[in-house]
Order: structure tokens, then sequence, then C-alpha cells
């Protein structure tokens, strides 16, 4: 059985991606530095389930620490590194890019550092679809541009994807960039649009919308995210491939299905869309199919109801999280 360095261990798609490794009978050293991004309750919650589990090792540190992550060879040797911690969201980073800089690309290349001392044949990078810009083609294939950064989130993306194609160059890593779309799911980000909705209609909150809700989005069940991510672990030399779903919904219609599945009517506020906000995403995910053999499998029918359900038998707590 292998042994998987998997940072953001608490976060929502590390963590699901630690279990499914565990599942299959790995080891996991997990990081994270358990920061207040959003309410920490929701990665103790998540932190919890994994830390039941004898194969699952935690450390808590903060990967652009560089001692702290160099500390980390000496945890070695890994079958894999998972660089998925982050600070993540487009408009946060506007706010207070330093923390984006420092996260996501002196992290990656903290990462990168300890996949090399180790001996490390594997990397694995979250990067995400915010880094194609504003109009790309839609589906939007990897080799659309993503020259041009539009806020401080992509190009902190921009240069991690950049650091990891160098350290294959050099050290000859083998390395997988995943570009995310819009992952959903259980125990979902409490500043993501399908977390706030399940919370805002089911406790009759204002149920706020950038722009008039005609926008839409490739939405990705987290469970498929986590499953290609492992299947990215095979060898491709220097890979960049998209991770994302099927189905498009706007967010009208996925207020509809949510206001269904809770039985409460939402009290909805149309706001002024935000200039970061893109009108349209979806992903092509012809390489992942072809190269990993990745199919999106969970529907929007089906995984709408689980985030929702979670939702509701979690209540008595995930209805005091706050959403930022
Ligand atoms: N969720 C999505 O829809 C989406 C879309 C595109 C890309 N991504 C990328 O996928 C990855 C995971 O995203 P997520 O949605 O699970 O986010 P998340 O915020 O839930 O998870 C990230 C985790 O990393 C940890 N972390 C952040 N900074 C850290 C640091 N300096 N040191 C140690 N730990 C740190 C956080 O505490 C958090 O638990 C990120 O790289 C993100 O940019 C996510």
């Amino acid at each position: 059985m292998s042994r998987y360095l998997v940072t953001g261990a608490a976060g929502f798609i590390a963590s699901r991606v630690s279990q499914f490794l565990m599942d299959a009978g790995h080891t996991v050293v997990g990081v994270d530095n358990l920061n207040d991004a959003y309410d920490v309750r929701m990665k103790d919650y998540r932190l919890q389930r994994l830390q039941k589990q004898e194969l699952f090792n935690f450390v808590k540190m903060d990967i652009s620490d560089k001692d702290a992550a160099l500390a980390l060879v000496d945890k070695g040797p890994y079958d894999g590194v998972i660089n998925l911690a982050a600070r993540a969201g487009v408009r946060q980073s506007v706010e207070n890019p330093w923390v984006y800089v420092n996260t996501n690309v002196n992290g990656t290349l903290n990462m990168l550092e300890v996949a090399v001392r180790t001996g490390t044949k594997k990397f694995i990078l979250a990067s995400t679809s915010s880094i194609y810009g504003s109009n790309p083609p839609i589906p939007t294939p990897e080799t659309a541009s993503s020259d041009y950064p539009l806020q401080p989130y992509s190009a902190t993306k921009k240069g991690a994807e950049a650091l990891c194609h160098s350290y294959h160059y050099l050290h000859n890593l083998d390395v997988t960039i995943f570009r995310y779309f819009t992952v959903y799911g259980p125990a979902a980000r409490p500043d993501m649009v399908m977390f706030r909705f399940c919370q805002w209609i089911a406790e009759g909150r204002e149920v706020r919308v950038n722009g008039d809700g005609t926008q839409s989005r490739g939405f990705t069940y987290l469970d498929d995210i986590a499953r290609g991510t492992i299947l990215g672990l095979k060898p491709v030399g220097y890979e960049v491939i998209n991770l994302g779903g099927h189905q498009v919904i706007t967010i009208n219609d996925l207020i509809h299905k949510v206001e269904d599945l809770v039985g409460k009517k939402a009290n909805v506020i149309y706001q002024d869309r935000h200039p970061a906000d893109v009108m349209e995403n979806s992903a092509n995910v012809d390489k992942a199919r072809s190269m990993l053999g990745w199919e999106p499998q969970v529907s929007l029918e089906e995984g709408i109801p689980n985030l929702v359900n979670w939702y509701l038998s979690e209540r008595s707590w995930v209805s005091q999280i706050l959403t930022p």
C-alpha cells in the first residue's frame, strides 16, 4: 500500500481525496493550517471524521512556512504529493492578494521541494477554471488561453502551474495539474453558492444573488472530482487536465431546485454583478476522458439532493455556519 502527502486535508476536496485514498488502503499524511478563510467548524467536522481512522496522520502546519514545510521531508518518503491546500475564491483574492501569493505560490514551491527532497516521483496540483479568464470558448478546453489572469487568485494558480513545470523539467517530477471547475457536495465550502443557497433557503434568510441569476455554472460533484484526482496519480509526464461536470445550470434554476428539495420559497435579492464573476463556465473534459478514463458519474439530479439531505441531517450545527 502507498503513502501520500495531502495538503489542505481539512478542506472540502482534499478531505474527500484523503478518504478515498484510505478506502483503498493507503496511508495519508494530511496537512492543514486550519485557517479562518471560512468558518473553521466546517474544517473541524471534516477533519474529525478523518482523524478517527488509523491510516490518517494529521500535521497542523502552514505550507507557506518554509522551515515547517521542509520538516515534512523527515516524515517521508511519499508515493505522491497531492497539493490541494490553497487560498481559494476569486473575490477574496482581490481584497487580500498577499495571503494568496504566500499560500498558492510559496506554498506550492515548498511542496515541490518536499517532493524532490524525498525522492517522490509524483506531484498533483489543484488549479482552477478561473485561469481561463472572462471569455473563454465554451465548453473550455485546456488549450484555451490562460495567459491573462483576471484576479490574484488565478494569477497565483498560474504561477503555481509554472513552478510545477520548472520542477518537472529540472527534476523529472511527474506532474498532473487539475483545473477544477465549480465543485459541490456534502460539507461544501460555506463561501460557495451551493452551500449558501441550501442554508439561506432552509433557514428562511435572504438569498443574495450577484447579477440577475441567468449566469450558468458547470457544477461537478465532489466524489467525481476526488476520483478523478486519484486517477491523476498515474504517470503522465507533465499534463494540465480539466475536471468538470457535464451539466450546466443557471443560478436561478439552481435556486428552484433547492426550493423544491427544502420545501420552502426563497426570498431572492438580486445584487450588482461582481466584475470578477464570469457569465458562463463549462468544462471540455475530453482530455480527462482519454488520458485518465474519467467520466463524471453523478448528475445534478442525484448530487443536489445529496447535498440538501446532508444539510438537513446536520442542520443543528450547519445552520450556524457563517456564510460570507
Ligand atoms: N471547490 C472548488 O469549486 C474549486 C474550484 C477550482 C479549484 N479549486 C482548488 O481546489 C483546491 C481545494 O479547494 P477547496 O474547495 O477544497 O478549498 P478549501 O478552502 O475547502 O480547502 C483548502 C484547505 O487548505 C487549507 N490551507 C489553506 N492555506 C493553507 C496553508 N497556507 N497551509 C496549510 N493549509 C492551508 C485550508 O485550511 C483548507 O482546509 C484549492 O487548491 C482550490 O484552489 C477548488
